[in-house]
């Protein structure tokens, strides 16, 4: 029924001389066609090039497409009309007709198809979009409207399942009941029928006027099918020329507690870390957005950047003072810090002696290999101890305020980006974190071990003096006290703290050194070491190693062994798993929103599958970072 106005008849001889190209009829197939007879001249001399190039113009699957090619350009030249615009009552002439011809069973099918409620429909649709009959049937105005009197719109929609994604409130001054914001990808705003701004007159019939914006909305709920708005549109409706914007959660919000939002059902509940599109920031107070494990549903309401960080300061200022919150220097130890040295020490006295043959035997577990043999560092002792007790004692002063809420007062919405590391670019830093004793360690070391090419940790720095058997640059860079301290006043160091009154640390420019090599760096950090780590140098991968439940980790720990002060492999007690579930729980709670990939070290050789495969991932798959990370690269 649709067909071309354009004749079908071939083109005559002059246009024949014009260029092919412009000749839809002949199109790039017929140019390749004359460039293949002019190649074949120069195929049987074998001229450098023209049989590859030959047998590439003629392989079928080329000609193939060209011929598609052809075929779409004399289709886009085409302009369609219809041949009726009544091909509805056309067909109930033809069944008429048939009614009167002798029966066949051809004419019978016909008849049946023609009849069929479907293909009357199909006619229908037709006959609409060939009369371009698009607009409903309105009575005519009357002659006699009021100048004054303001243009209304009727608005008819049908309610399913879904809210109809809109908000409504009274106007301060006038008190009309006004559309406050059209939450995107809702039913409102597909239909592009209701704005923000257009104020409400009748709702299926009953004035709103000196209605309370609930009775309003108890109309909407009560009503069933199609609702029927009676509207004085807005005079500019809103343009949303905002450009789409992802950000990382750093805070949690629950929209059942938050008496503020306007209104609790359009809320949209977010956890730390969550990714967010936000798709509307006209309010100044409240955005929307969605979530990008669910872009498929209809957004809600956020509290903005700026109200997120008033509620922060609010919540923050109706803490209790507490003494502890502030941030100590790891580089002097604090009075607590040194009593649960003491704790640890009161088990076995270590003598110097003792002390140097466990570093001794350290050593060796350090060099491993299969037929081959390297040197893993930073698997150290002291090292770990030292970062257990800064760690510790910093966890315990931060944990007063691990509600969550305060978010250390930093930005609660971080602008993220994807980002795919391109084959050139250096890899990331991959990052473990878990509590004291969960298996980073243990992990870390498998990890290496499957590959010490490819995967490497850096090698720390300590002022401890170089004992006989070591190289420096290899289990440590040794350096004095004062440049130790430089590098840490100049944030060259990621962590560091003090252990039997020897400072250790890794510094920015170890890793960079593994880095610099084409190798993964693999680092075990202290959780509050990763924004220092959070580089556009180092994009580090933060993986967090989570202890299974307690019953669990009875069974699988049987025979581990934690690493301890005094110079006996423990067993795991029931407490230390306890007090790692604890420490696990809080370092979710505090440090949550920087944990790209969390791994539960239940059986090791899952856990360590798990683990090749995250860093394999953030290696070569498109992760969320932050937008300066990328912004960064580009800067000369
Ligand atoms: N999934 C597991 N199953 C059984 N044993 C494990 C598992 N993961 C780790 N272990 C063992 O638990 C003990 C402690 O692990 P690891 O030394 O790696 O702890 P850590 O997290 O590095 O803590 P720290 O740095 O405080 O020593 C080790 O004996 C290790 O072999």
């Amino acid at each position: 029924m649709i067909q071309s106005d354009k004749g079908a008849g071939l083109p005559d001889k002059k246009d024949k001389t014009l260029s092919t190209a412009t000749n839809p009829k002949n199109g790039l197939s017929q140019i390749l066609r004359l460039v293949l007879q002019e190649l074949n001249l120069f195929y049987s001399r074998d001229v450098n090039g023209v049989r590859l190039l030959y047998d590439l113009l003629n392989s079928p699957w080329l000609q193939a497409l060209l011929k598609v090619y052809d075929c779409l350009q004399e289709f886009k030249e085409q302009k369609l009309v219809p041949a009726t615009p009544h091909a509805q009552a056309l067909s109930c002439e033809v069944v008429e007709i048939l009614r009167e011809t002798p029966n066949s069973p051809d004419i019978q099918e016909l008849r049946h198809i023609l009849q069929a409620p479907h293909f009357k429909a199909l006619l229908s649709a037709h006959d609409t979009v060939a009369q371009k009959d698009f607009e409903p049937l309105l009575p005519p105005l009357p002659d006699n409207i009021p100048e004054s009197e303001e243009a209304m719109r009727i608005v008819c929609l049908v309610k399913n399942q879904q809210p109809l994604g809109a908000t409504i409130k009274r106007h301060e001054m006038t008190g009309d009941i006004l559309v406050a914001r059209v939450i995107h990808g809702g039913l409102v705003e597909r239909s592009g029928l209701l704005y923000a701004g257009d104020k409400l007159v009748e709702v299926n019939g009953v004035s709103v006027e000196g209605l309370d914006p609930e009775q309003v909305i108890h109309i909407l709920a009560m009503s069933r099918g199609t609702i029927m708005f009676k509207v004085v549109p807005v005079s500019e409706p809103p343009v949303n020329c905002q450009k789409m914007m992802y950000v990382r959660a750093m805070t949690e919000y629950w929209p059942q507690e938050d008496p503020a939002i306007p209104c609790m059902d359009a809320g949209l509940p977010f956890q730390k870390g969550d990714i967010l599109q936000i798709v509307d920031q006209n309010d100044a107070l409240w955005w929307q957005a969605r979530k990008i494990s669910d872009l498929g549903t209809c957004a809600g309401l956020i509290p903005s950047n700026q109200l997120l960080k008033r509620k922060q300061r609010e919540f923050w200022w109706s803490q209790p003072y507490q003494p502890h919150t502030q941030v100590k220097s790891s580089i002097s130890i604090s009075m607590e810090e040194e009593d649960d040295m003491k704790i640890d020490e009161k088990c076995v006295e270590a003598d110097e002696e003792t002390f140097e043959s466990e570093e001794l035997s350290e050593d060796r577990e350090e060099f491993v290999g299969y037929g081959q043999k390297f040197f893993i560092a930073g698997f150290r002792r002291s090292m770990r101890l030292c970062r257990r007790k800064s760690h510790l004692g910093r966890l315990r002063a931060r944990g007063c305020c691990a509600s969550g809420r305060c978010g250390a007062g930093g930005a609660p919405y971080e602008e993220v980006v994807r980002y795919q590391r391109r084959p050139s670019d250096k890899h990331r830093l991959v990052v473990l974190v878990g509590p004291s004793g969960v298996g980073v360690n243990e992990l870390r070391r498998q990890l290496i071990e499957l590959n010490p090419n490819h995967f490497q940790s850096a090698v720390p720095h300590t002022t401890r003096s170089q004992k006989s058997y070591e190289m420096n640059g290899r289990e440590y860079h040794y350096v004095s006290k004062e440049a130790f301290e430089s590098l840490v006043y100049s944030h060259r160091m990621l962590e560091y703290g003090e252990y039997k009154g020897h400072l250790y640390g890794t510094s920015v420019d170890a890793v960079q050194a593994v880095l610099d090599e084409g190798k993964i760096c693999v680092l075990d950090l202290e959780p509050q070491g990763i924004q220092v780590a959070r580089t556009h140098e180092l994009k580090p991968y933060v993986i967090f190693i989570k202890p299974s439940n307690m019953s669990c980790m009875k069974q699988s720990r049987k025979n581990a062994k934690i690493i301890t002060d005094y110079f006996v492999d423990m067993k795991f007690k029931d407490e230390d798993l306890q007090e790692m579930e604890d420490l696990a729980q809080k370092m979710e709670t505090q440090f949550g929103q920087f944990f790209d990939h969390v791994i539960v070290n239940d059986h090791l050789q899952d856990a360590c599958a798990q683990l090749l495969s995250a860093v394999q991932k953030a290696q070569e798959e498109p992760q969320w970072v932050p937008a300066t990370w990328v912004s960064s690269d580009t800067e000369p």
